[in-house]
């Protein structure tokens, strides 16, 4: 089986090093438009090899989408990230060509792919390729959710002193720093809510250090974050490959589902060699809804840029 990934940036090449690393595939394209930048990043993981014992292989490109033909999953990494100060949002205007260009790319020489889109604004440009590729939505998958869980159970854990392995929590909504939604009241240590040990005020850091924890990363790092990223990424492509039937929140289209439609947004789904096999219903409190509908507003108003900006057409 081969998988692409397109972007051998930071978040590219972690998602590649740790799909490598665990033998998730015979064959690994890694793609960039960068000369030598791919096949430098390559060889470098190659090297590992009698480090690490994978017997995995990936080979570098740059450009050349003939090498990515057949592939079964594509992860698409490529375009800016954030500075500093920025939002997500503001990175539409570079990433939207790129994401587009990329998708249609891959699907002339894999039409039967799997797309996962990290690249940002996520929601968005998932968005995008669902409706550039025409695509079935079940074969086009964002992922956020699963890193801003990641993200969620990590501030729980270290709030609780627990490992992050013994919990269970979930941020649905947007891949945004406002967007999200930490599910701190579904959270549980064990099957026991974590509510019942933290004060009001505690959660509400704990929601507030998840939302803002891409940023938090960004201002320290100086450019956005890529290890729990590239693994997430990662754990999502292991779930397609290997039929897992994993649940994760990601981005995937709406008809009618969480009182939404003709949007990608997060939500809790099961993720399966069909792509995103089907969305796992939550009953949700009536704030836990006035706050996805709110999420679900804003990340309409960025698609809607697609269209004033010619990029998508009605
Ligand atoms: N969804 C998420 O949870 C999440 C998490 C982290 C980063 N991101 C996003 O992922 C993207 C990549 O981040 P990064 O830190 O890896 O950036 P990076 O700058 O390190 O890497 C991006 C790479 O894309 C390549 N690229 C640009 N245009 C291309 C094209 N047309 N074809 C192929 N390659 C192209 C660049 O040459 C570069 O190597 C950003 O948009 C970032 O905001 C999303
Ligand atoms: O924060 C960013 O801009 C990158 C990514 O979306 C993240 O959450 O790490």
């Amino acid at each position: 089986m081969k998988i692409t990934v397109v972007g051998a940036g930071a978040v590219g090449a972690t998602t590649a090093d740790n799909l490598v690393r665990r033998n998730v595939a015979e064959e690994i394209v890694l793609l960039d438009i960068k000369e030598g930048f791919a096949e430098g990043k390559a060889q470098d993981m190659m090297q590992t090899a009698a480090l690490l014992g994978f017997e995995s292989h990936i080979k570098g490109v740059t450009n050349d989408y003939q090498a990515t033909a057949g592939s079964a999953v594509a992860v698409i990494t490529s375009g800016i990230p954030r500075k500093p100060g920025m939002t997500r949002e503001e990175l539409i205007g570079t990433n939207a060509g790129i994401v587009k260009s990329v998708v249609e790319n891959l699907i002339k020489h894999s039409p039967d792919i799997i797309i996962l889109i990290v690249s940002n604004p996520m929601d968005t440009m998932t968005y995008l390729a669902l409706k550039t590729s025409g695509l079935p939505k079940n074969r086009i998958i964002g992922m956020g959710g699963a890193l801003d869980s990641a993200r969620f159970k990590y501030q729980i854990s270290d709030k609780l002193n627990a490992s992050a392995n013994d919990l269970n929590a979930i941020v649905i909504g947007g891949h945004g720093d406002t967007t999200m939604i930490p599910l701190i009241k579904h959270a549980t240590w064990n099957s026991v809510k974590v509510s019942s040990f933290l004060t009001e005020e505690e959660e509400g850091e704990i929601v507030k250090k998840t939302m803002v924890g891409g940023a938090t990363l960004t201002a320290l790092i100086g450019t956005s974050a890529w290890y729990a990223p590239g693994a997430a990424a990662a754990a999502m492509v292991e779930s397609i490959v290997k039929n897992q039937n994993k649940l994760f929140t990601a981005s995937v289209f709406l008809e009618g589902e969480f009182g939404q439609e003709d949007i990608n947004i997060g939500v809790p789904v099961i993720i399966n060699n069909k792509g995103w096999d089907r969305i796992v219903p939550m009953e949700l409190s009536d704030k836990e809804q006035e706050l996805f509908a709110a999420s679900a507003d804003a990340v309409r108003k960025m698609n809607d840029v697609l269209y004033d900006e010619g990029i998508l057409k009605k």
